[in-house]
């Protein structure tokens, strides 16, 4: 299977366990890659026939934007859940790095591979 990724999507939400979480946002960085043939894009040099990688991160941007979650798994799985559920991929890899999480750390975070159920 090819992959189309999408690499280190920033966008900023409320996310973490403690109150003072709550109250301010914060970025999440998260890296994408999807599984879908590209064959036939390829053939025909058409957008409409492939994964438009644009369509793609401004769902993901639109959907942290507007979430409240607490823990980054939470987190990610919607977004893995999401991609699944809307685009045409066998398969969505992620991670998702909050950076400013933990003092003395580039990052801490997730990363995920799901499937279409079958
Ligand atoms: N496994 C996790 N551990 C922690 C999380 C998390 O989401 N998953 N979150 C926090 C806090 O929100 C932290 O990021 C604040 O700096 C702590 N541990």
């Amino acid at each position: 299977m090819d992959t189309i990724f999408i690499d280190q999507l920033s966008v900023d939400t409320v996310i973490g366990v403690y109150d003072w979480e709550r109250t301010i946002r914060q970025r999440v960085v998260i890296d994408l890659e999807m599984g879908f043939d590209i064959r036939a894009a390829a053939a025909d040099d058409d957008v409409a026939l492939t994964l438009d990688y644009k369509s793609v991160a401004k769902r993901v941007i639109a959907f942290v934007e507007a979430a409240e979650f607490e823990l980054v798994e939470t987190l990610s799985e919607r977004i893995a859940a999401l991609i699944l559920d809307e685009f045409d991929v066998t398969t969505v890899s992620l991670r998702l790095n909050k950076p400013c999480a933990l003092r003395g750390a580039a990052g801490v975070g997730i990363r995920i591979t799901r499937s279409r159920a079958t």
